[in-house]
């Protein structure tokens, strides 16, 4: 596999000195679908802001997010970019063109008063050079690709006209635009219905299979990122725990905290019977924030396993098991036996 995207070590600070992330490491091959998960609170948009440049003003990155093969301005080969070294009119090399988001509410990537063909038509004209007549042919063919009933009239609709989850699959068009490799996609369908966000996720992973894009999947919901990614990494409190191939992850943690994620997940899919036949379990304590995690491991207090080591060592991610699968434990228990 190729790497596309290459994290190493992000840290991210807030005004106030207030951290975020701590030494995020995490990778994207081209034409892979990675997933981020973890609680709400943990750090997951705040990765894919500091990805996308859209940290607020006044915040720190520390670390490495290298993005490999960006077209040298001038069309001289490519190079490596490091996304955290970009400022102001730089990020125009690679936001929108090389990396592109949707996020959970699509009416924050449309303009509520342009009508889609205008927007999607605006995009493909100042990025790609296109005149106007090729800008909206490319328009029809996406509008096309997503799935949106009758492309030539919903390029003359606008935001609004549509339900949530067109308007989704309309951000993901426009977001596609101008050919990037990279999507970011911050809980796309945690707003939408389950029969929606099935239709969603099953474009996504068309996408990828027709055009290689790569995706990074942020979502607290574990049977999504069970359905589309091959690798996740689990955040807590700003934290990477626990990193593996998705199907492994999800059938044999090996972090206490992806574990207690698991007991708590409620089983509405039948298919995914790894742990639909156990009780709903919540985790015990309350979750701590990357500015109130307390020294030591961050989830130590919530951790039935914990010893006195985890109350002062913060566990740093290291190899367990089969290739690619990697915690953040200094205690390691067996803890895939209780989804069993
Ligand atoms: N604009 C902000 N100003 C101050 N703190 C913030 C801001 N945005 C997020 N935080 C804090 O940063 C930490 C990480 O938040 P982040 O939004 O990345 O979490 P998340 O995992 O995406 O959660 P959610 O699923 O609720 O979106 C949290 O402790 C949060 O309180």
């Amino acid at each position: 596999m190729t790497a596309l995207l290459e994290v190493e070590n992000l840290g991210v600070h807030l005004p106030g000195d207030m951290p975020v992330i701590h030494d995020a490491t995490l990778r994207v091959d081209e034409g892979e679908v990675v997933g981020v998960a973890g609680e709400s609170g943990s750090g997951k948009s705040m990765t894919a802001s500091a990805l996308l440049g859209l940290l607020p003003p006044g915040a720190r990155t520390s670390g490495a997010a290298r993005l490999h093969g960006v077209p040298q301005p001038g069309g001289s080969g490519t190079s490596t970019v490091d996304l955290l070294g970009l400022r102001g009119a730089e990020w125009n090399r690679v936001r929108g063109t090389e990396i592109a988001m949707v996020f959970q509410d699509a009416t924050a990537s449309l303009h509520p008063m342009l009508s889609v063909g205008r927007q999607l038509t605006e995009h493909m004209r100042v990025h790609l050079g296109m005149d106007k007549s090729a800008a909206r042919r490319r328009a029809v063919e996406l509008l096309d690709r997503v799935r949106i009933p009758d492309p030539d009239r919903a390029l003359r609709a606008y935001p609004h006209q549509f339900s949530g989850g067109m308007r989704q699959r309309v951000a993901i068009a426009s977001a596609l635009a101008c050919h990037p490799r990279l999507l970011i996609a911050d809980e796309p369908t945690t707003a939408l219905d389950v029969t929606v966000q099935a239709g969603i996720l099953r474009l996504l992973d068309e996408l990828r299979t027709e055009t290689g894009l790569s995706v990074l999947f942020v979502t607290h919901d574990l049977g999504v990122l069970a359905s589309l990614t091959a690798r996740s990494y689990v955040f807590y409190a700003g934290r990477v725990m626990e990193t593996a191939p998705t199907p492994e992850l999800v059938t044999r943690p090996r972090h206490p905290y992806t574990a207690a994620l698991l007991r708590a997940r409620p089983h509405a899919d039948e298919s995914w019977d790894q742990g639909a036949r156990q009780p709903l379990q919540s985790i015990p304590g309350s979750p701590v924030t990357p500015a109130t995690a307390p020294p030591g491991c961050p989830f130590a207090p919530r951790c039935t396993h914990a010893i006195e080591e985890c109350t002062t060592a913060v566990p740093t991610l290291s190899a367990a098991g089969p290739a690619g699968h990697e915690l953040a434990c200094v205690v390691r228990p067996d803890v895939t036996e209780a989804l069993a």
